[in-house]
């Protein structure tokens, strides 16, 4: 289904999922949807690679950790949190140099966690991995330091898509 993108956030400079400058990461953007889901788009690289042609299933993981992770600003936007649990069931080799999608949504919401759900998929629209994670909610300051998101927590201005199919 088409879905139309609400809002684009921000990327960092070194995150091994959105760092724009990280040369080895998936370079993600991430859209929050007016379906309330969180939509990434990121480009699967040859030195991502655990068997050849596949992608390592840590990386798999990263994608997924991120994408659920960052589910939670679309309701409660500047929220962070640290990955305490996470739970992958990987269903088909993930392909090196492809551009391909993820989408995560916040399952529950309590004070100090928060847990939410997401999938992998391929260009073909087919689920590759699917991921459960919780949260315990932090302050920025105490998980990246005083000045992180000064130094490296910026808006892309880019030519992104109005809609992403999920
Ligand atoms: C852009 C945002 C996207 C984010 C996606 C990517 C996120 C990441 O990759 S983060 C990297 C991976 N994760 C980490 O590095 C986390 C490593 N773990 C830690 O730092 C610690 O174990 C940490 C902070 C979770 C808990 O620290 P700890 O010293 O155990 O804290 P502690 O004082 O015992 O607990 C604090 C509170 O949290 C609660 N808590 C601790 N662990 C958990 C847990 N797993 N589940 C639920 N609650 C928990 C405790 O019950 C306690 O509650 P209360 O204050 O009511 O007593």
């Amino acid at each position: 289904m088409l879905h139309k993108i609400v809002k684009k956030q921000n990327n960092s400079d070194k995150c091994i999922v959105c760092g724009d400058k990280n040369p080895y990461g998936f370079h993600a953007r991430f859209y929050e949807l007016d379906n309330g889901e969180l939509a990434a788009v990121f480009h699967t690289k040859e030195l991502q690679q655990s068997f050849p042609g596949r992608v390592h299933g840590g990386m798999v993981a990263a994608i997924l950790d991120e994408t659920i992770g960052r589910a939670i600003c679309i309701d409660k936007p500047g929220s962070w949190g640290v990955t305490t649990e996470i739970q992958v069931k990987y269903k088909k080799p993930v392909p090196l140099n492809e551009t391909l999608r993820a989408v995560g949504r916040i399952t529950r919401d309590t004070r100090k966690i928060f847990e939410g759900t997401g999938e992998l998929l391929l260009e073909n629209g087919e689920v590759a991995a699917e991921a459960w994670a919780k949260y315990l909610k932090v302050a920025i300051e105490d998980a990246a330091g005083d000045d992180f998101t000064e130094r490296e927590w910026h808006y892309l201005e880019e030519d992104d898509p109005r809609e992403i199919e999920i």
